[in-house]
């Protein structure tokens, strides 16, 4: 971790979970505990239910897609990172947006668009003033975020009158949103005001941000560990076979699945896909014998911690589910060292929503192909922002005869 003064210092567990629990109390503070009251509802496991369709129906037309791509032989190569990032737009426009999907997923493609150009631009964006230069990119970029801003603007005003008519929210994030911002009420019973458009727009932005990003990356990266390890394949198909058999997947099938939620586990840990978060104290702490001033930014590494030979054992680096087999506390030799969503009051708020659509997509691929690493695939795991195959992901798909 680095802090302001320029110093760089380990902070290992168990002295690192004292910071997770840090950076609330400030005047940011205030408006994120309103906005995540607001959020809360939204993301309740009875809204994830009614979601469950939705998710169903864009993995439906994943796996489709691809056994329409079959060649002669009864197989095909894709590029898994470009097809997932694909899925999770579709699931993200299609729950947040519901009936205006189109205009929720020409977002998603904006969004593409501006993380692509900021990751190529990223060396550049270090230097003091470069995001105001009017450059090529620049440009595109301000264009981008305005077209999105508008697209937002437009969908937002349509939805509040709408529900000013008296219609339904549509159980859509966005629709959760504004009802729950409608009525936020404080813990004394106050009605106190919501977000601003301008937040709410905001809000629509990060899931994209958040949650498209982060769960093509793990569902990428099951795909690629999987076809490493096709004793593990074989049996995550087994239990997804013996579980649904041909039937539908629903909500109860999915929260019992064992093997294939000991395999995302263990992937969130070796590939974090936010391998790292920060946290910025609000008043002065200790942390590994050291006294920190309020305001020093650390940077909290799941990399780093998730790959700790003292915490996991010597097999660290290996791919093995069963380690959680006992649950997530008993992984490990420390409580609390998986994190890939983050710990504390600002834990991923998608968290159940992402492993949700990530059970369903596995089960629907499981069920329909066998997977291999195509020949062109090179093992190169990148953390620009997010810990990415640098190379994409070809995967060799062959479909079970049934
Ligand atoms: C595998 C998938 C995902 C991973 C690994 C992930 C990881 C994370 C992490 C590490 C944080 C920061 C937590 C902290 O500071 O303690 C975060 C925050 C957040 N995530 Fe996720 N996330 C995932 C999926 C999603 C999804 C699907 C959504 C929404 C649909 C989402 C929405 C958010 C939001 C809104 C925040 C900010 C929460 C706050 O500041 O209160 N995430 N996520």
């Amino acid at each position: 971790m680095s802090n302001k003064f320029g110093h760089i210092q380990k902070v290992k567990f168990p002295a690192l979970s004292k910071l997770l629990a840090v950076g609330v109390a400030t005047h940011e503070g205030e408006k994120w505990v309103k906005h995540r009251r607001i959020l809360n509802p939204a993301f309740h496991v009875e809204k994830l239910k009614i979601m469950l369709p939705a998710f169903s129906l864009c993995c439906e037309e994943l796996v489709n897609k691809w056994a329409q791509s079959l060649g002669p032989d009864g197989s095909c190569e894709v590029d898994a990172s470009l097809e997932l990032q694909s899925l999770t737009g579709d699931v993200i426009s299609r729950t947040a947006f519901g009936s205006s999907y189109l205009e929720g997923r020409r977002i998603f493609q904006l969004q593409s668009e501006q993380v692509g150009r900021f990751m190529a631009a990223i060396h550049k964006i270090m230097i003091p003033g470069y995001t105001s230069f009017p450059t090529k990119n620049n440009r595109r970029m301000r264009q981008i975020n305005n077209e999105i801003e508008s697209i937002l603007r437009a969908l937002i005003g349509k939805r509040m009158q709408a529900m000013q008519e008296g219609g339904s929210t549509n159980n859509d994030l966005i629709g959760l949103l504004l009802e729950s911002n409608k009525t936020d009420v404080n813990e004394n019973g106050q009605s106190i005001p919501g977000m601003s458009i301008e937040e709410v727009i905001e809000e629509c932005k990060l899931f994209y941000f958040a949650g498209m990003e982060t769960t093509s990356i793990l569902l990428t990266w099951t795909m690629v560990v999987l076809s490493m390890h096709p004793e593990w394949q074989d049996r995550a198909r087994e239990e997804v076979l013996g579980l649904f058999g041909k039937h539908k997947l629903d909500y109860e099938g999915l929260n019992r699945l064992k093997t294939v939620t000991m395999i995302l586990y263990e992937v969130l840990r070796l590939y974090p896909p936010a391998s790292a978060f920060t946290r910025q104290t609000y008043k002065e702490i200790e942390i590994g014998g050291i006294r920190y001033p309020p305001g020093v930014i650390f940077e909290m590494s799941v990399l780093y911690t998730h790959h700790d030979k003292d915490i996991w054992g010597d097999d660290v680096h290996q791919f093995r589910p069963d380690r959680f087999a006992e649950g997530i506390f008993k992984a490990s030799k420390e409580p609390g060292a998986f994190f890939p969503f983050g710990w504390g009051p600002r834990i991923c708020i998608g968290q159940n929503f992402a492993l949700l659509e990530a059970k369903m997509a596995l089960c629907m691929i499981l069920r329909c192909f066998e997977f291999e690493l195509a020949p062109s695939y090179t093992h190169a795991p990148h953390t620009v922002m997010m810990l990415r195959p640098m190379h994409g992901a070809q995967i060799k798909l062959r479909a079970i005869s049934s």
